[in-house]
């Protein structure tokens, strides 16, 4: 396991990220938010820029408050942005505030809850997004099949949620998620509320997951080791209003071992982010 190159990159509104190698998965240009009420005007998101590539693995990090889950939700097809243009795989998303939902059914999405139906068993909470489309009983079963393997719940395809521990909960929110085989797969904090030890576990699965499918990852965290040892690019939004203030290349050959976390170029990584996030106190 070794280190070559972590890049920084400081942006500002007319230096962009870098352009992509690879094909481009997702494209973010001049996205920006504002929430109006009747009483307040929140500018959550301003001139956000980002290429992402077929493939990659982008975490984004960030103060509480600085707009991750909204530009999350944004990509989700949840939130309509006030500016800016969200492209996937050179598809507009939004047109205004409608939402393309031929582009949206293609996405999987994790949030920091599992949000399964506890009546449903792990299979069928699996392959619940392909009884929705349409497929039949049969191509689900092994599809949900395959993926309790690929999370690793090979035996428990037919235990309930409440047989399950919060780290299998969130594996059965991940499978559900592929199920579709997403062109992008949006994490909002999906480990968040993991013991430590468990969520180093799942870190490690989720590298394995990722390769395995190829999936191109948007994954939100607070937590910056998460972060630096998941993703190919650290993306820093600073707040109010959110923008991007770097965007990191890491270089550890893949797949990281956790012994990864104890080499100085990745503690660097760490301190120069944390460094950056303390002087927004
Ligand atoms: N529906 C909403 N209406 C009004 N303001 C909102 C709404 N959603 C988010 N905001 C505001 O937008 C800003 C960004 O919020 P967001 O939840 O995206 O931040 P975050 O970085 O995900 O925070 P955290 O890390 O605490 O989850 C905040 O100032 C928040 O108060």
């Amino acid at each position: 396991m070794s280190a070559h190159r972590s890049e920084t990159i400081e942006q500002t509104s007319d230096a962009q990220d870098a352009p992509p190698s690879a094909a481009t998965k997702l494209e973010l240009v001049g996205i920006g938010k504002e929430f109006r009420s009747k009483r307040a005007s929140t500018h959550a998101l301003s001139d956000i820029n980002l290429t992402i590539s077929d493939g990659e693995f982008v975490s984004l990090i960030g103060r509480s408050g600085c707009g991750k889950t909204t530009l999350l939700r944004m990509l989700a097809g949840l939130l309509s942005p006030t500016k800016g243009e969200i492209l996937i795989e050179g598809r507009s998303l939004w047109s205004g505030t409608k939402v393309d939902s031929s582009v949206v059914s293609q996405l999987g999405v994790v949030f920091q809850e599992a949000n399964l139906f506890p009546w449903y068993s792990v299979a069928d909470n699996i392959s619940l997004p392909l009884r929705l489309r349409g497929d039949g009983k049969q191509e689900r079963r092994e599809r949900a099949h395959e993926l309790a393997e690929l999370v690793g719940l090979k035996g428990f395809e037919n235990s309930y949620p409440r047989e399950l521990s919060g780290g299998m909960r969130q594996r059965v929110a991940i499978a559900r998620a592929l199920s579709i085989r997403p062109k992008l797969l949006l994490m909002d904090e999906p480990f968040g509320a993991l013991d430590a030890l468990t969520r180093e576990r799942m870190n490690l699965e989720l590298q394995r997951i990722a390769l395995a499918t190829e999936a191109t990852v948007v994954f939100v965290t607070h937590d910056i080791t998460e972060a630096v040892f998941l993703g190919d690019r650290v993306v820093h939004l600073t707040p109010r209003p959110g923008r991007i203030r770097q965007i990191r290349s890491i270089d550890f050959d893949r797949p990281r071992s956790i012994d990864v976390q104890t080499e100085p170029a990745f503690g660097a990584i760490v301190r120069d982010l944390r460094h950056a996030l303390d002087e927004e106190e």
